[in-house]
């Protein structure tokens, strides 16, 4: 039986920043890594270690279904998960929850378990895309019964694979999910892209670059297209590292209160979106410096307006939209309509929340025109959606009576975010 995530029942008071906050914020693991990392683990050749994993819903929903379908995961001294991969066998059940990773990434592992492997999820999660994947698994020679969410894969331990022709405008995710298990599809995998242009590229590089490293060859030279080839996956010995789309609320702060905001150990090269955030800044007025210490962000007195193409850092536009929504002049974003099929709508719920806070919002076809206002505090209703809830911390630092409906909903990916934020506000000066 699957349980809807209980949301903690008590409206948050965001804290109000009463000057400008500066503080050292130490941010967990990434979520894009973490659980790509599990998936690979899961399918390679001997044990492997994954130190300073993320745990959070969504990877610890992706170990429990890994260990459901036969694989061991225990957990270390110092935090590790120690994983070995077993026998790949049903019956048993996924619960999803409302990670698009463990929606999207474990189909095509369950079509290469013996038995039947049953998916379910958080309401929400059934409502996500996802049938591109499942028709691409049937074409590559799997048997699914259904074609959303609740669906079950009956597993032959077994796939040809081949070549096969989806449509994944609505999220990168359909050909991570593919490529992740690829390298033990019997004659590997060819998937083309067909459709508008598959938003999240960089999520995309994130797995070739994780398969590349353990030993799979993927032939990614022509534009949508992905090719593997069969082979053996080595086990990985990883430190996940931060995750920086996480850490952008953070900097955020920094942004909003011309203070500023140092993440230790952020990578000077990286696949992952969040990165992006550093020119966003810029663009915005803040000042970066990445060093020794980490990156560093100091806010500008003022932040500027910005005109920006998110469709590859969709995953960011919660966050740029708080501080558009803060910034002197009217800000565009665009090429996220695929957001709208994310934890939630979050066009619709963004225009509606910030405009329940006085703000001009637009809905465009593939985006948002924010105009920055004198914003009045209210209730800031978070949908279930992590990023939404981080997205109203931002505006209650400078709006007062601001109150975030259900702040434990940041657990999807980010369990500490309430204590850390207060901490974080220990430091203004
Ligand atoms: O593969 C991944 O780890 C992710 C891919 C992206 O999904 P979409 O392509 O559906 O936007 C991103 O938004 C999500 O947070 C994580
Ligand atoms: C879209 C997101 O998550 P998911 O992995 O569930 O798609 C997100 O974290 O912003």
């Amino acid at each position: 039986m699957i349980r809807d995530h209980c949301p903690m029942t008590a409206p948050w008071l965001a804290p109000v920043a009463r000057g400008a906050v500066h503080a050292t914020v130490e941010v967990a693991g990434s979520k894009s890594i973490t659980n790509r990392a599990l998936v690979l683990s899961a399918l390679a050749s001997e044990p492997s270690v994954l130190r300073a994993p993320l745990r959070s819903r969504d990877t610890d929903l992706m170990a429990e279904a890994l260990r459901t379908v036969g694989v061991r995961i225990s957990e270390g001294e110092d935090g590790e998960w120690l994983i070995t991969p077993g026998l790949l066998r049903g019956p048993a059940t996924v619960d999803c929850g409302l990670a698009g990773t463990v929606l999207r990434f474990l189909p095509p592992l369950a079509c290469l378990a013996e038995g039947e492997i049953a998916f379910d999820g958080d309401p929400r999660a059934r409502e996500r895309p996802l049938g591109a994947v499942l028709e691409g698994l049937r074409a590559l020679g799997g048997t699914v019964k259904g074609d959303s969410l609740p669906f079950a894969v009956l597993g032959s331990g077994y796939l040809p694979g081949g070549e096969v022709t989806i449509d994944a405008s609505a999220s990168s995710q359909f050909i991570s999910g593919l490529l992740l298990s690829a390298p033990h599809f019997e004659n590997g995998l060819t998937v083309h892209h067909e459709g508008a242009a598959v938003p999240s590229l960089p999520h995309v590089a994130m797995t070739v670059e994780m398969l590349r490293e353990h030993g799979v060859e993927v032939d990614d030279s022509q534009p949508n297209s992905w090719s593997v080839s069969p082979s053996r996956i080595r086990p990985l010995d990883l430190t996940v590292e931060p995750d920086l789309s996480n850490a952008a609320p953070f900097l955020a702060a920094a942004a909003v209160t011309g203070g500023s905001v140092t993440v230790p150990r952020w990578p000077a090269a990286t696949t992952q979106a969040g990165d992006a955030m550093r020119g966003i800044l810029t663009r915005m007025g803040a000042e970066l410096v990445l060093d020794e210490a980490g990156l560093t962000v100091t806010g500008p007195q003022q932040l500027s307006p910005v005109d920006l193409d998110l469709h590859d850092v969709g995953e960011l536009a919660p966050t740029v939209a708080a501080l558009a929504a803060l910034a002197e002049g009217e800000s565009r974003l665009r090429g996220i309509a695929h957001l709208r099929g994310h934890e939630t709508d979050r066009l619709a719920a963004l225009r509606r929340e910030l405009g329940a806070l006085g703000s001009e919002v637009t809905e465009t076809e593939d985006g948002l025109l924010i105009r920055g206002r004198e914003l009045h505090g209210g209730k800031w209703h978070s949908y279930a959606d992590h990023r939404m809830a981080t997205a109203g911390a931002i505006l209650g630092l400078r709006v007062p009576e601001l109150t975030v409906d259900d702040i434990a909903t940041t657990s999807k990916t980010l369990p500490d975010f309430p204590d850390m934020w207060t901490n974080m506000l220990g430091t203004v000066r």
